[in-house]
């Protein structure tokens, strides 16, 4: 697993019957960010949430998918029971999802939640709220203070979003899983927290962290991401760094997607490439 936060092999998802996702490869190195893009229905959100031990009741789930937990070690997400995932989830693993004022429970404060989750993972009563408080400015929100005492229905969608973030955050997890974060937010949001996200995987102390950026939307993934993997039939189908992907398409799905964003925004610069985009199939 040298350099891999996330080492997925051959995984297949089965649901309702269907085979949605057929033996599915893709790393995860550590330092990057990774876009998973496909067209909508490809089974980006099923990979991630079986990933998450969070697949519809029913899915049928196989292959490997090995998290890097240092000093060595490393867990199989596919094969881990239950209890392992949850005390994963969290303190290994962060995820966000687009529904995120959803994800939040409505009858107790934001403080609450960064509490509930900062103690559930063995923060002392006594550090939790300035956790709370740092993982709320962590994900450029003001006014933590405030925050910290409201309620989730007196949220803006962005704050909901950012406070989703900061909870996905607080315990600065290996690996963030973000699923379609971004779609409903004005674009001065979405670039902020896609910078979190992003800041995350880079940063100074990110070499063992990883992002999967799970998104439909090209130029999210062609700004935000260093490598791009692209789904489809249930595979991926290429995989390479961001630029080079777009650039220069070698799978046709991926040039059909390309061609369907139209103008992604600067041309990109051919001397950035830090290797030549791998067609996979
Ligand atoms: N709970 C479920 N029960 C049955 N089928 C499901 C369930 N969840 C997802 N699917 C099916 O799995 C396939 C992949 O869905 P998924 O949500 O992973 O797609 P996606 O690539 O994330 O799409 P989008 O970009 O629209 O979110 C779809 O055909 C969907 O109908």
């Amino acid at each position: 697993m040298s350099g891999a936060v996330l080492a997925v092999s051959g995984l297949r998802v089965r649901v309702g019957g269907r085979t949605v996702v057929d033996g599915l490869d893709l790393v995860l190195p550590a330092g990057r960010a990774t876009a998973l893009v496909g067209r909508s229905g490809s089974g980006k959100s099923l990979t991630a949430r079986s990933l998450l031990g969070l697949a519809p009741r029913g899915a049928e789930r196989s292959g490997e998918a090995l998290l890097d937990l240092g000093g060595g070690r490393t867990v199989d997400l596919l094969a881990a029971p239950p209890d392992r995932l949850r005390a994963l989830r969290g303190r290994e693993i962060g995820y966000v999802f687009q529904e995120a004022q959803a994800s939040l429970n409505p009858t107790i404060t934001v403080g609450a939640h960064l509490a509930e989750t900062l103690g559930a993972h063995g923060v002392p009563r006594g550090r939790r709220r300035e956790r709370g408080l740092a993982a709320l400015r962590g994900a450029g929100l003001d006014d933590p203070a405030a925050l910290y005492r409201a309620y989730p229905f007196e949220l803006s969608g962005g704050q909901a979003q950012r406070v989703a973030l900061a909870l996905a955050r607080a315990l600065r997890p290996r690996l963030l899983i973000a699923d379609e974060v971004t779609s409903a937010l004005d674009p001065v949001t979405q670039a902020g927290v896609l910078d979190v996200l992003r800041a995350d995987a880079a940063g100074p102390d990110g070499s063992g962290r990883a992002l999967l950026l799970v998104t439909h939307d090209l130029a999210v993934a062609g700004r935000w991401a260093d490598r791009i993997a692209v789904l489809d039939g249930g595979r991926i189908v290429e995989e390479g760094p961001a630029r080079a992907v777009l650039a220069a398409p070698r799978h046709p799905f991926t040039a059909a997607l390309v061609r369907a964003a139209g103008p992604l925004g600067p041309p990109p610069d051919p001397g950035e490439f830090a290797e030549a985009p791998g067609a996979v199939r």
